[in-house]
């Protein structure tokens, strides 16, 4: 709100001083060309009857107009009887205010008042600027939380990053213990994943849980920073959290200080590099088992500097998702602890009906349900509050028909993942596919399904033959149940993997029979030829042909699990298996 006045200050201020300037622009222009005059000729041309006007004022030079319609400027006599003659040989007299000059003053005057003012209010907006982040700064170091202790109960969902997070605890409580292992203690943990997902929520119950204090601060925060205030804003951070001892550290939007750095000098400002440099000279200078734990979070982990991933920095990469609908569920029941909710309000129907809500929206949601039950003066919360502020808390966004549209989308998805997943059971049965899901994760655009290949040393042409099927499997799967005009994008990435195998297996790795033995980059200095095209184009045919076969010989199983994914949104491995067998 302050802020916001004073940038209104300052745009009245601009538009006042553009006024003035176009005013005196004008009244420049306005103003004739004049001739300048003796004075003996003029009283000459006074006499002679010439002369049609004189404007009188008190400065040294008065102006006047002659007959024929030119201007004139002339020395001022400034004596008593000066207008009485002039009116004698019949000139109009004209008596202006002040003078002239009395006038350019003025303005001049106005001039620099405003340019004072203005300089004045810039002065005054940066050196509160200054003070702002002063105070903010320690604001930051004193910030030892006691937050009434957030631990992981308040997290809910989000299992597999708790389970990581878990066991940093003991790492924070006796690191003592593993250093006598030789243990390293990790220095850096990095979460990322979509906004409003618990990042910070995990930062703070991880302090909670060793109850340890917490010092946050946020990357965007040393943007706007003075030259060099960031990077001593993060070591006097830094020295605080050692004061204290045991801590957890916590690093918002990590990316506005550790962006990409895109060639020499470019992308990220100096100040942000000098302020990640500080970062990075801290974090390897703690000491191994100080008990001291740096936490970042970001949205954006493809942006960020490979510098701040390397090992001793924030080696451990933790994804935080949006939750499926179990996770709602649960993130639903957290949150209307404190809420008197109607009988009919059921949370699984609204769990499932929020697919692709953040904790952070689940919240909102259940936050704008109450509101509007309170104004309607309503004794507990009903479905219909909650209907209502779905709309609100959704506004904005994409309309979307949550029943229909969102729907077809989710049953895409489902055939698309349940098509890889199948494929991978019946083509490569010792690949094990850990999850299933219809959430998008960072990594994935619809939704992913994990795979991993036992450990071998080389690859067959079998197994690349059949994990080219694998990633056809999403688009075979679209293609068999919704028909060949319904295929969708949601393939692209499935596709460049295809195809990079596929030239590989015949252009480079010589094992198709017709392109023969050769490895067509040394020869021609690309893979992609005309012969290897051609050659792929077929083969790639072929396996299509086959995993839609496959597919639709195994169509039961499919339909099983993508109807499971549909309902649950995430299959584990197990369930997987026994969908399978079933
Ligand atoms: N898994 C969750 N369990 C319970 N509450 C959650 C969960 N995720 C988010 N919330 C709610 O959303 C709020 C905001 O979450 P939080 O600030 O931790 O998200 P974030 O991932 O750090 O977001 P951002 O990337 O925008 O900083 C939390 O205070 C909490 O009320
Ligand atoms: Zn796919």
């Amino acid at each position: 709100m302050k802020l916001n006045k004073k940038s209104k200050i300052g745009i009245a201020l601009f538009l006042f001083l553009i006024v003035i300037g176009i005013a005196t622009y004008i009244y420049i222009n306005n103003n004739q060309e004049y001739d300048e005059i003796s004075y003996k000729k003029f009283m000459t041309m006074v006499e002679g009857g010439k002369v049609d006007k004189v404007f009188l004022s008190n400065s040294p030079k008065i102006k006047g107009k002659l007959k024929d319609g030119t201007y004139f400027i002339t020395d001022n006599p400034r004596t008593e009887d000066f207008k009485e003659r002039l009116l004698m040989f019949g000139t109009t007299v004209e008596e202006t205010e002040g003078n002239s000059t009395a006038k350019d003053i003025l303005m001049s005057l106005l001039f620099l008042g405003s340019f004072g003012a203005i300089a004045y209010f810039m002065s005054r907006n940066s050196s509160r600027q200054a003070q702002k982040e002063i105070t903010q700064m320690s604001k930051i170091d004193s910030d030892t939380n006691n937050d009434s202790r957030i631990t992981f109960e308040d997290v809910a969902g989000n299992e597999e990053a708790k389970e990581s997070l878990k066991e940093l605890v003991d790492f924070i409580i006796n690191p003592e213990k593993y250093s006598r292992y030789g243990a390293r203690m990790p220095r850096g943990v990095l979460l990322y994943g979509p906004p409003g997902t618990g990042k910070t929520l995990l930062a703070k119950a991880l302090a909670g849980e060793a109850n340890v204090p917490f010092f946050a601060v946020t990357g965007s925060d040393f943007i706007q920073v003075y030259a060099g205030l960031g990077a001593s804003r993060i070591r006097s951070l830094f020295k605080k959290a050692r004061q204290v001892g045991k801590c957890v550290i916590f690093i918002d939007e990590i990316d506005a200080l550790g962006k990409k750095r895109r060639g020499l000098g470019n992308g990220g400002s100096d100040e942000s590099d000098r302020t990640l440099n500080a970062l990075l000279t801290e974090m390897s200078g703690f000491k191994e088992n100080e008990g001291i734990i740096v936490i970042a979070a970001t949205n954006r982990i493809d942006t960020l500097d490979e510098a701040l991933l390397r090992p001793g920095r924030f080696d451990r990469q933790i994804e935080v998702g949006l939750p499926d609908v179990n996770g709602r569920y649960k993130i639903l029941k957290l949150h209307s602890k404190n809420k008197p909710l109607s009988d009919d309000v059921d949370l699984k129907k609204v769990a499932y009906e929020t697919v692709y809500f953040s904790g952070a929206k689940l919240e909102n949601l259940l936050n704008e349900s109450a509101m509007i039950a309170a104004k309607n003066n309503e004794e507990k919360i009903k479905m219909k509050h909650i209907d209502k502020a779905f709309y609100t808390v959704i506004a904005g966004e994409e309309k979307k028909d949550r029943s229909s549209i969102l729907q077809e989308d989710k049953r895409i998805t489902a055939y698309h993942e349940a098509g890889h997943a199948l494929i991978t059971k019946l083509m490569s049965p010792e690949n094990r596919v850990t999850k299933i899901t219809i959430i998008p994760s960072t990594k994935g655009a619809g939704g992913f399904s994990m795979n991993i290949p036992p450990d071998k040393m080389y690859q067959t042409k079998k197994d690349i033959k059949n994990n080219i099927m694998i990633a056809l499997g999403g688009r075979a799967a679209e293609e068999i149940i919704f028909g060949e005009e319904k295929i969708t994008t949601g393939a692209s990435n499935d596709l460049k993997k295809a195809t990079q195998m596929m030239l590989s297996m015949v252009g480079k790795f010589g094992m198709d029979e017709e392109t023969g033995l050769l490895d067509y980059e040394v020869i021609i200095g690309n893979k992609a030829n005309n012969y290897v095209l051609k050659r792929s184009k077929e083969l790639m045919k072929k396996l299509y042909d086959k995993t839609k076969q496959l597919l639709k010989d195994n169509k039961d199983t499919l339909d099983k699990i993508a109807n499971t994914l549909l309902e649950k949104e995430t299959i584990d491995e197990e369930e997987l298996e026994l969908l399978i067998k079933a």
